[in-house]
């Protein structure tokens, strides 16, 4: 941490990511509205218009050394009062938010945001970006959530009528089966695949146990995810085939992990990092306790770098999420029961076609404007599947899940 003098004056560049972006949305009218000055402060940062890259503002603080996150300034917290963070958990009333230091807060949610909650239960949810601002003369850990960024994407569930969020900012869904012990169940992946296709997170295939197998036969299931653009990954916690591309893949990103029971889960935990399996499965029992229980997920923070010069792959094309990545760069795991079965995600039987990658082209060529795909003539589904256009296995999957069966 850089040497700090207190209370001088100093000028600052903003970058852009500490920018405040302006929603324009009715609520941004009632936020600025509000009258304890705290919008008079948000309007006085914007000196230099919209849109520019950096911008400069006066502020008490200290110059510092540009650090791992990219802050140019360390800023005295109560006077430049506010700073970005990530929302960790949330428990009851609290929230708490990490900063780009790593410090942790304990936050309530400011009284205008949670007006803002029409129809969801939690304004704030774990994985969310916020501005936090420090509660004046309070615990030095005790802070408000003044502003919460738009989401890019969430996984939630209806409860109650309601929709529920049980975690934002996903950038990757790993679902992890095995080649054997249980056996491999194309159609149980192809359920979480749509799952987080809704969800509108990049799902990666892991497929464990693979020193149990000849891999050669798996090839047939794989090559069709494949072809259709799934990263899938062989793995083996035994052999340790698989885990440098794995670590590359959650570094610096933030993955729920899905599968069923048995495939290895925890074990792959364990290969990523040492003691990461120990720390989930800690929160894990401490989920179990208290009602807040179901939806309560939590980011934890991942350690350790991909050790690169041991890497046997190529760059990732995958860029989304960089620009959060940087500011909490090892990225985080998150896990929840909920997120493990992947069965309380929200699909609806309408929506489950477009989901299928591979069947979503045929769609608009069907007679019906609401086909099912499954009983109608002149379904244009039917036919890419005569034709062998579509694996007859993926159909079948795709008619399971449109009839809610049990996987
Ligand atoms: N042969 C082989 N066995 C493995 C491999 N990975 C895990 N196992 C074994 O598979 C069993 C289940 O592994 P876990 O890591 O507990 O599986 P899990 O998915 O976390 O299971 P749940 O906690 O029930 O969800 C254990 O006996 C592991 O030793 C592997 O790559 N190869
Ligand atoms: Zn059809």
């Amino acid at each position: 941490m850089a040497k700090k003098k207190k209370g001088k004056q100093v000028r600052a560049s903003f970058r852009k990511r500490q920018n405040t972006r302006v929603r324009k949305r009715d609520f941004t009218k009632e936020f600025n509205e509000d009258a304890d000055g705290l919008s008079d402060q948000r309007t006085a940062e914007r000196v230099s218009g919209k849109g520019d890259l950096t911008r400069k503002r006066t502020i008490v603080g200290s110059d510092a050394e540009t650090d791992a996150s990219g802050f140019e300034v360390e800023l005295d917290v109560d006077a430049a009062d506010s700073l970005r963070g990530r929302v960790l958990r949330v428990h009851g009333l609290s929230s708490f938010v990490s900063d780009a230091n790593g410090k942790v807060w304990n936050c309530s949610v400011r009284g205008v945001l949670k007006s803002l909650s029409t129809d969801l239960q939690h304004v704030v949810v774990a994985g969310d970006y916020v501005t936090i601002r420090q509660f004046e003369g309070s615990e030095t850990d005790q802070a408000v959530i003044v502003r919460v960024e738009p989401r890019r994407n969430q996984i939630s569930r209806t409860s109650r009528k309601r929709q529920q969020i049980i975690v934002s900012n996903v950038d990757r869904a790993l679902i992890v089966a095995s080649a054997k012990e249980p056996g491999l169940k194309p159609n149980l992946i192809d359920r979480f695949l749509v799952t987080a296709e809704q969800a509108g997170i990049t799902p990666v295939i892991v497929i464990n146990k693979a020193d149990l197998v000849d891999t050669a036969d798996l090839q047939p299931a794989i090559g069709v995810w494949c072809q259709m653009g799934y990263r899938v990954i062989l793995t083996s916690t035994i052999t340790g085939q698989g885990v440098q591309e794995l670590r590359r893949v959650v570094h610096g990103r933030d993955c729920v992990v899905a599968g069923q029971s048995g495939v290895g889960k925890s074990s792959i935990l364990n290969a990523i990092e040492p003691g990461l399996e120990l720390r989930v499965s800690k929160v894990s029992s401490e989920n179990q306790k208290g009602r807040h229980t179901t939806t309560t997920a939590q980011l934890i923070p991942l350690s350790v770098k991909p050790d690169e010069s041991n890497d046997v792959i190529g760059q990732d094309d995958d860029s989304e999420g960089d620009e959060y990545a940087s500011l909490y760069r090892k990225g985080h795991l998150i896990d929840t029961p909920g997120i493990r079965q992947m069965q309380l995600w929200d699909v609806i039987p309408e929506e489950v076609a477009g989901y299928f990658r591979d069947i979503r082209p045929f769609i608009n060529e069907c007679r019906f404007p609401n086909c099912s795909h499954t009983h109608e003539d002149d379904c244009a589904i039917k036919w890419a599947v005569a034709d062998g256009k579509i694996d007859a296995r993926r159909y079948e999957s795709y008619c399971s899940i449109r009839y809610g069966d049990e996987p």
